[in-house]
């Protein structure tokens, strides 16, 4: 749980929104029914009950997108709402939701919303003049403020969620070849653990290791060791369905993952790919890359550490064999 909330952005702003909501609004909430004020009382607990309700879903479903929509939304409701009812002292609302509309939604979609929130205001106030706000000026000066607030907290969201797409995209493929690198290898693995037990879901890991690769750095260069090794993944990818996923597990060794799969076809599916790169990995001087590839089947109950042993014991054995052969225990 508590990984789900630091690595899932959007489902830690909406329990934080929501979290928020409760302990702000819904004393308000109390308040205004108390007091009499039914029509914001009313609107505020709609708004608390609709927060608690999408974020319980984005736990269960995994889905952020749609419970994220929803709240923004509802919460925009909630606003106009607010303002109709409090005139004035309902604007000061606006505000605070502009800047926390970019937790719950991406930001495109919390400017339209904005956008759309500004402008049902804008109706509401020429249609019932007088009754949001007390002056043509006062009306301008709050849709100028609320216009340029909107387009600083779009840009400041933008930028973050590009910066935040960026770092994931670092922190989870490799540099070199751009296939996905040991940190995603090791979060796949025990995922196809956990589908293997709770689903039966069967699973089938190859490791792949170029053979006598340290010769082509020699003879070659070490550049043309890296674009043999950025060539390979493309290669390996249309060899592949997919589902199937390239990870570089390191230097000149790469791991496939594959899922739904019979032994028999995984032995297959090995030498379809040894065969592969043995025709498309063609050298300077003409001659033909090779490879050695080990394989195992995910056990039922198995580590994913033990099923990746297994594997790299499988490439062992087909490097001692002689190389440029497939191995599966
Ligand atoms: N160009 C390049 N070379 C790399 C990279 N990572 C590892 N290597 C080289 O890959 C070579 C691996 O050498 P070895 O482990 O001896 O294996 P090998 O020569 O392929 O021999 P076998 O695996 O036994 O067939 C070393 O020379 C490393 O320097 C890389 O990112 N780029």
């Amino acid at each position: 749980m508590l990984k789900r909330f630091k690595t899932d952005f959007y489902l830690a702003m909406l329990t934080l929104v929501t979290t928020l909501i409760v302990l702000c609004i819904l004393p308000y909430a109390v308040y205004r029914l108390y007091t009499g004020n039914y029509l914001v009382g009313f609107a505020d607990l709609v708004v608390v009950l609709s927060s608690l309700i999408a974020t319980t879903v984005a736990w269960r479903s995994g889905d952020t997108v749609k419970p994220g929509v929803f709240m923004a939304a509802v919460f925009c409701i909630g606003v106009l709402v607010i303002c109709f009812a409090l005139g004035i002292d309902g604007l000061f609302w606006v505000y605070p939701f502009m800047v926390f509309i970019f937790f719950l939604v991406s930001p495109f979609r919390a400017f339209i919303l904005l956008l759309l929130l500004l402008i049902s205001l804008f109706v509401m106030a020429n249609v019932f003049p007088n009754r949001v706000f007390s002056s043509q000026f006062q009306m301008m000066a709050f849709f100028v403020t609320t216009g340029v607030t909107s387009i600083f907290a779009f840009i400041f969201a933008y930028r973050a969620q590009v910066q935040r797409f960026e770092l994931h995209r670092l922190a989870t493929t490799d540099g070199l070849t751009g296939a996905a690198n040991r940190r995603t290898l090791n979060d796949r693995l025990a995922i196809a653990v956990l589908e293997m037990s709770k689903l039966e879901r069967p699973y089938g890991l190859l490791l792949l290791d170029l053979d006598h690769f340290k010769q082509i750095n020699d003879n070659h260069g070490h550049k043309q060791g890296d674009e043999i090794l950025v060539k390979l993944v493309p290669v390996l990818q249309s060899l592949l369905r997919q589902s199937d996923q390239v990870f570089r597990f390191g230097g000149e060794e790469f791991v496939v993952l594959i899922s739904d799969v019979k032994p028999a076809m995984l032995l297959v599916l090995a030498e379809k790919l040894r065969a592969g790169v043995q025709q498309q990995m063609v050298l300077p001087n003409g001659s033909y890359m090779t490879t050695s590839i080990g394989g195992a089947m995910l056990k039922p109950d198995e580590e994913w550490e033990s099923w990746l042993h297994r594997a790299d014991m499988a490439l062992y054995q087909a490097k001692h064999q002689g190389r440029n052969q497939v191995v599966i225990v």
